[in-house]
Parts: structure tokens; C-alpha cells; sequence
């Protein structure tokens, strides 16, 4: 079993060192190092775009052993190197998808998508990495739940991933495993369930503990935000009236169900003081409570951050009447929370991102073929609840957020990649294309157009909710840890099973929790001749007006210590939060940047010698 160890830097794994005896049970696998399994271990990406979550500018990419190690223009480089020419199209950070459920036994049946067939469709639609969910049963122990899923997934995987671990009961042995897992096995966050009451619910003084215990581990709680009590009572009162198709299922959980748990999660998270994760926000209202309450926290002294996901098929399409007429194409649509029938549900939640009031968009991903969505004929609280979305997240967001101008392509970075990675403490490692960064990168020809099929996709289930699609912006190449695995827009027949690693993600992750290394104010006047001087011990973070998108964080966090691009462009770094859009055609609103923040900075090794982050 391998992982991607960063204990060194991470002073809260203080055991790590050690191998945990659940792990000696395993047989270790025999991988190469990846960037040795690839004939092409020097690549050189010439003449795109480069997008980060803060700016965009034209400059090559120079790529070895998996790693950046150059980004610049008119570099000299070593001979036996392969050069892509992407002329007209961005070279933009691999998406980070940080919600997908694959393999996962629920609701009486296993999700179509495995760990291989999954993660092949990541790569195959620009996603690099995928952050998937260990749920263990009520009272199963979550280090055996989390045994359980890197042993599924070690072997299959196309590229690296991570892992949620699910709380679903509550114990002071939960909360020790807990513990462990953050210090010993590279977790930093926890899901618990509000709805699906007597399976994985947890009730309010239980979901206390786990906001308690987070805050303590210095962890991301997550949270599934839908009553489940009211769900069962509607339930039970919709059958009984004679409703039992799979309209049912959003009748029984209409927008009010999700905003009330939305509320609730935050109001628990402020009384503790935990930053809140809010997962899968499908509806109008349930967004605009959390806008809200994200804005009134940033007005706090405490600044409790909330942060909110929604998902490809919350902005790819919606509960259509047309589509859900037969029982096979409605079912294939339930998922919970459900697609709304408001049409104006996509629009509204991707402008939320485009504002910073949501800030990531995962997939979901939780398939189910035709047949096994069958279990619902006659009772819609039997349909196995989940759709697709990792294959197709990228297109879906670029169709719907870039291509109808909401969003502008270094936002597309920030809410696919950037803050994923920051939220989960990966960031520069991942989220961004920098020196020092893996080369996780997507080459995207925004010209390009794909129509959306099952017949075409790569995941093994056989629907696709987007069905039809017409995509415009295309990964003509994805590049997994400096390994070209689409090229011309084909998967290519090297992409093999078990490539990917398992990463750790570190607690305390500073856009969380700010207060956890110090902070040094700068006058502004300092600030530019500040930045180029001591960024190689910058780390990122929010910045004072916290109430901002994470995507604020500044350019100088891609580079690594003592890399040539941590002056690259000879030129004094941005403040944060200003977006530089001088090689783009794109233009934004005033509102949409963080114009006139008051900067301060991070050190990675503060006095006291805490490490926040990965370098
Ligand atoms: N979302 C869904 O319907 N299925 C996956 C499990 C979950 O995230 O609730
Ligand atoms: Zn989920």
C-alpha cells in the first residue's frame, strides 16, 4: 500500500512514522514510482495559456519526473525532451473532484463505477484527482472503514485520491478513531448525515460532538444537510396517498428540507466554532441560506468559515418534466438532495459560485445501471439514490460557467481545482500549475465541442443524466503526474489500473483555520517588495476580508522555496485576490474582484515552529 507521505512538514502526524498495525495485515504493493512507469518523464507544454485560480498569462510549462520544475518563457532545457504546442488553449490545473462515491454499498446495492472505471472517466473528462467518502455502517469502526477503501482503491486507480471518512454514529470511540485518522492515516475531514434517518443520520447533540471533536483535530466538518426526520414523515405519508414513482422522492424533500438543515449545520458550526463544509447544495434556497450566513460570519470577529459545494448536476440540468416521464430516465435522475424543478436552479447556483458565495463544485458521483435503479418500481424511497458526474463535471461547469460568461476561466480553476485543494490542505501540491507543483495538468481547447453519451463515456454505468449535452471546451490532453494519459482528446491505452496514489490530506488547513499560525501584517507600501523577498516562506491564506472566495489566494502560493518561478515574472506579485485577466478576452465585473484587501501573509514556519503546509 502506498502513499503520498508529507510527515515531515505535517507536525500534527507526530505518530506517522510509524507503519499502524491495521496497515502490516496488507500486502504491499509492488509499484514503480509513477514517473518512472512513463517513457515520458520530460515534457515541455509550449505556447498556451497558463490559468491559475488568480491569473492568466501565456508562458510554457516544463515538466520532470511528475513534478513542475519550470514555468517561464525562452527556457533552456535538457535534449530528449517531448514538446506539446498549445497554441490557442489554456494549461490549467487538473480537476480536483472532492465528492465521489465509488464502489460504495448503499441503499442495498454497490455503485456501477469502481475505483478503475471511475477514475478512468476522471482523467478522461480533466479531473486528476478525486477525494471519495470511507461510510462506515452505524458502529462499524472507521479505521476499518478506512482500511476497507484504500484496499479497493490502492490497486484500481488512475490517478491520485483521497479520502472522506463518514461519522454515522457516535461514541467516545468514534471520536479516538477520529483522532487517529487525522494523525495517523492523513485525514482531515469528516461527513456526517442529517438525512437518511435510521441508516447513517446522526441527531443534533451527536452532530455537536463530531463539530466539536473537528475543531479540536483541526478538521473540515462536512455535512449532508437535509432533515431526515421530515423526509421519513413524507415518505411515508406520499405512499400512502398513492404516490410511488420517482416524483415522490423530490416531493418528499422539497427546498425548505435542505435550507432548514443548512441553517441548522451552520448555526451548530458557529456555536462551536468549527468551519463547516456544507456538501451537494442543490436548490435555490438552501444556497441563499448559506450565502448568507457565510456573509453575516465574515462580518464576525470569529469568521467561522462556511464553505459550499454544489455539483455538475445541480448546474447541468434540473428535475424536467419532459425527461421524467418513464420510470427508467426519472429514476436514473434521484439523487438527494434531488434536482429541483425550479429551471432556474443551474443558472442561480452557478452565479453563487461565480460571486464566491459557493466555492466548489464536485460530482457526487454515485452511479447505478437501469436494472439496479429498478429497486424503486412501486416505492420511490427504494431507488437507489445517486447519477453520474465525474466523467463530465469540467465540460459541464466550462458549458454552463464559461461559456455563458458567468464565470471567467481562472474562476472555472478555483471551483474545480484551486479551492478544492486548499480546503483539503493539498494546495500548491495540487490545485495549481507552479513550480514544485505535481504536474497534474489539463490542456483544454476551448474551441473544441463534445456532445455528452452514454455511448461515448467511460464510466461503466449505463445512463448519463447529461445525456446529449453539446459541450464546447474539450481536455485535449491530461497529464497525471507528468504522464500524458488523454492525448488529442483519446484516453490513451497506457492509462493503467493502480497508476494513482493515495494522498494525505494535513489538518488545520489555513484557509480554515486562519488562526492557526500567525499572521504578519504588512503596510502596503512594503507589500509588493515584501512579496518577491520572502515568498518563498509565504503560505497562502484568505486574507483579512475572509469573506472573499478562497480563489483570492495569491499567485506567489504555486511556487515552491528557491524556485526560478517564484520571480518568473520579474515583476512584483499581486495582492490578492486580484485576478489577472491582461491575456484574456474575458472581462469581469468590478464586484466579482477583491479589489483593495487589506494584505497580510502566512509563514509556513512561524516562531514556534508549526508547519501549515506541504513545503
Ligand atoms: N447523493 C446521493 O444521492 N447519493 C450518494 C450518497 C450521498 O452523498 O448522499
Ligand atoms: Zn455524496
Amino acid at each position: 500500500m502506498k502513499a503520498i507521505l508529507n510527515m515531515e512538514n505535517n507536525t500534527n502526524n507526530t505518530s506517522a512514522s510509524t507503519v499502524p498495525s491495521e496497515m502490516k495485515g496488507l500486502a504491499p504493493t509492488k509499484k514503480l514510482p509513477f514517473h518512472l512507469q512513463s517513457s515520458h518523464t520530460r515534457l515541455l507544454i509550449k505556447n498556451g495559456t497558463v490559468v491559475n485560480a488568480d491569473k492568466m498569462e501565456e508562458m510554457d510549462v516544463y515538466i520532470e519526473d511528475g513534478i513542475i520544475k519550470q514555468v517561464g518563457k525562452n527556457m533552456i532545457l535538457p535534449g530528449g525532451t517531448r514538446t506539446i504546442d498549445a497554441k490557442s488553449m489554456y494549461v490549467m490545473p487538473g480537476g480536483i473532484d472532492p465528492h465521489t462515491h465509488l464502489e460504495f454499498e448503499f441503499m442495498g446495492d454497490k455503485s456501477a463505477d469502481d475505483f478503475y472505471t471511475g477514475t478512468k472517466a476522471a482523467v478522461a473528462g480533466g479531473t486528476t484527482m478525486i477525494i471519495d467518502f470511507a461510510i462506515p455502517q452505524k458502529d462499524e469502526s472507521l479505521i476499518q472503514a478506512y482500511m476497507k477503501y484504500r484496499k479497493l482503491a490502492d490497486t484500481k486507480v488512475c490517478c491520485d485520491y483521497g479520502l472522506h471518512i463518514g461519522i454515522t454514529s457516535w461514541s467516545d470511540n468514534v471520536k479516538n478513531e477520529m483522532s487517529d485518522l487525522c494523525k495517523m492515516y492523513g485525514i482531515n475531514s469528516f461527513k456526517f448525515f442529517l438525512a437518511y434517518k435510521d441508516m447513517f443520520m446522526i441527531n443534533d447533540e451527536e452532530m455537536y460532538h463530531c463539530l466539536e471533536t473537528c475543531k479540536e483535530l483541526g478538521a473540515i466538518a462536512m455535512v449532508h444537510a437535509e432533515n431526515g426526520t421530515l423526509i421519513k414523515e413524507n415518505t411515508k405519508k406520499l405512499l400512502k396517498e398513492g404516490i410511488t414513482g420517482p416524483e415522490g422522492h423530490e416531493k418528499s424533500r422539497p427546498e425548505e428540507v435542505e435550507a432548514e438543515a443548512v441553517f441548522r449545520a451552520c448555526v451548530f458550526a458557529n456555536q462551536v466554532k468549527c468551519p463547516l463544509y456544507i456538501v451537494h447544495v442543490m436548490s435555490r434556497s438552501a444556497g441563499s441560506v448559506l450565502a448568507n450566513k457565510r456573509r453575516e460570519n465574515m462580518q464576525q470577529d470569529s469568521k467561522i468559515p462556511i464553505f459550499g459545494e454544489t455539483l455538475a448536476a445541480a448546474l447541468g440540468t434540473y428535475w424536467k418534466p419532459h425527461i421524467c416521464i418513464s420510470y427508467s430516465d426519472a429514476a436514473a435522475h434521484v439523487l438527494g438532495p434531488p434536482l429541483r424543478p425550479d429551471p432556474s436552479t443551474p443558472i442561480e447556483l452557478m452565479k453563487l459560485l461565480g460571486t464566491g458565495d459557493l466555492q466548489v463544485v464536485g460530482s457526487d458521483n454515485c452511479t447505478f445501471n437501469v436494472k439496479q435503479k429498478a429497486a424503486g418500481i412501486g416505492d420511490f424511497s427504494k431507488i437507489p439514490n445517486g447519477v453520474n458526474g465525474v466523467e463530465d463535471r469540467m465540460s459541464i461547469v466550462w458549458e454552463k460557467g464559461v461559456s455563458s460568461g458567468i464565470l471567467d476561466p481562472t474562476q472555472f480553476v478555483a471551483v474545480t481545482s484551486t479551492n478544492v485543494a486548499k480546503i483539503f490542505n493539498i494546495y500548491p501540491k495540487k490545485g495549481c500549475v507552479g513550480v514544485g507543483s505535481d504536474a497534474d495538468i489539463i490542456i483544454w481547447d476551448p474551441k473544441k465541442t463534445r456532445k455528452i453519451s452514454t455511448k461515448t463515456h467511460h464510466q461503466a454505468v449505463d445512463y448519463n443524466i447529461f445525456e446529449g449535452t453539446l459541450c464546447h471546451g474539450v481536455a485535449e490532453y491530461v497529464i497525471v503526474k507528468g504522464r500524458i494519459c488523454v492525448e488529442e482528446g483519446e484516453v490513451k491505452p497506457t492509462l493503467s489500473r493502480g497508476q494513482g496514489e493515495y494522498v494525505q490530506t494535513p489538518v488545520f488547513p489555513p484557509i480554515a483555520y486562519p488562526e492557526a499560525a500567525p499572521v504578519i501584517e504588512i503596510p502596503k507600501n512594503l507589500e509588493d517588495d515584501l512579496f518577491l523577498n520572502v515568498e518563498d516562506d509565504v503560505n497562502y491564506e484568505l486574507g483579512d476580508n475572509a469573506g472573499d472566495s478562497p480563489s483570492s489566494g495569491r499567485s506567489s502560493v504555486c511556487s515552491i522555496p528557491g524556485s526560478p518561478a517564484n520571480h518568473r515574472s520579474g515583476r512584483a506579485l499581486r495582492r490578492e485576490g486580484q485576478r489577472d485577466l491582461h491575456s484574456s478576452s474575458f472581462s469581469v465585473s468590478s464586484d466579482q474582484l477583491d479589489e483593495g484587501k487589506k494584505p497580510s501573509i502566512r509563514v509556513s514556519e512561524p516562531p514556534g515552529g508549526r508547519s501549515t503546509g506541504f513545503w
